[in-house]
C-alpha cells in the first residue's frame, strides 16, 4: 500500500480497461477503479482485476446512514478489494460502521481491505468550501479535522491533498495512510482538479500513495507516461 502510485482507470467498459492494461506488458499495477467503471461493469471487473494480479482501490466514496454502510461494505469485503473508502462528512458512527462491515465480510483468515476517508475532494477549493458547505475555518482545518475523526472511527487514513499529507502525518503518524490524488507533471493541464501537486514534491514529503488518472489513461504513450512518473515519485534521476 505504501509509496504505490494507483492508476485510476477512468474508463466505462472492460473492453477499454483490457486494451488499456496491454500497453504495460504484464506488469502488476495497483488500480482504481471508480464509480464510472464500476457502475457499468459491477464487481466482476474487480474479480477480473484480481485474477490479472492487480491491486484494487475500490473508489466508490461511499456516504449514508451507517446501517446502509455496514452492509454495503460487508458485501464489498467479500468481492476481495484491497482499498475502500467512504466520505469523512458521513460522521463518525457511520465510518465505524464502514470498518465493523468489512471485518464482517472478510473471510476467516483473509485481510480485511484497508479503509479510508475523504476528506475534502482535490477539486474543492477553500472559497468553495466557505461559500457552499459553509465551513467557515480553513481547508487545512476541516481536512485534519475530518482526518482525525477518521482515525477515531478505527479507519487506516484518508484521501486528502498533497498539499495537507504533512498536517496529517504530523498530527496523526506516519503510519495513518494519506492517499492523495490530484497529482500532475509540472506545467501540464489540471483540468477539473484545484489543489494540485507534482509526483516529485509528494515524493519529498512523504505522501503514502498517489492516484494517477487521466496523465496516463489519456497519454499517447500510456506505459512511458506511468513510468516517468513513477520515476518522479520515487525520486529516480532520469
Ligand atoms: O478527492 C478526490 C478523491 C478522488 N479522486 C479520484 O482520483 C482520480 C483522479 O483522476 P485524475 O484524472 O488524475 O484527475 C479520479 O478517479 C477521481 O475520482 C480525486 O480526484 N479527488
Amino acid at each position: 500500500m505504501k509509496d504505490s502510485l494507483i492508476i485510476a482507470v477512468d474508463f466505462s467498459t472492460k473492453k477499454e480497461v483490457e486494451s488499456f492494461l496491454q500497453h504495460f506488458k504484464g506488469e502488476k499495477l495497483f488500480l482504481k477503479v471508480g464509480m464510472e467503471l464500476f457502475y457499468q461493469e459491477g464487481p466482476r471487473i474487480v474479480t477480473f482485476l484480481k485474477e490479472q494480479g492487480h491491486q484494487v482501490f475500490l473508489d466508490l466514496k461511499l456516504h449514508d446512514i451507517p446501517n446502509t454502510v455496514y452492509r454495503a461494505m460487508k458485501g464489498i469485503a467479500s468481492i476481495g478489494v484491497d482499498l475502500v473508502n467512504v466520505h469523512a462528512a458521513g460522521g463518525q458512527e457511520m465510518m465505524q460502521a464502514a470498518r465493523e462491515g468489512l471485518e464482517a465480510g472478510t473471510n476467516v483468515g483473509g485481510n480485511r481491505p484497508y479503509c479510508v476517508a475523504v476528506t475534502q475532494l482535490t477539486s474543492t477549493t477553500e472559497e468553495q468550501m466557505i461559500k457552499e458547505q459553509l465551513i467557515n475555518t480553513s481547508l487545512e482545518d476541516s481536512v485534519l479535522h475530518y482526518a482525525t475523526l477518521s482515525k477515531e472511527a478505527g479507519l487506516d487514513g484518508v484521501v486528502c491533498s498533497v498539499h495537507e499529507s504533512v498536517y496529517i502525518h504530523k498530527k496523526l503518524g506516519s503510519e495513518f495512510l494519506t492517499i492523495c490524488p490530484g497529482v500532475r507533471p509540472a506545467n501540464s493541464d489540471i483540468q477539473d482538479q484545484k489543489r494540485v501537486a507534482t509526483p516529485t514534491f509528494a515524493g519529498s514529503i512523504g505522501v503514502s500513495a498517489i492516484v494517477i488518472g487521466r496523465p496516463i489513461t489519456q497519454a499517447t504513450n500510456p506505459f512511458e507516461s506511468y513510468q516517468l512518473l513513477l520515476n518522479d515519485w520515487r525520486g529516480v534521476k532520469a
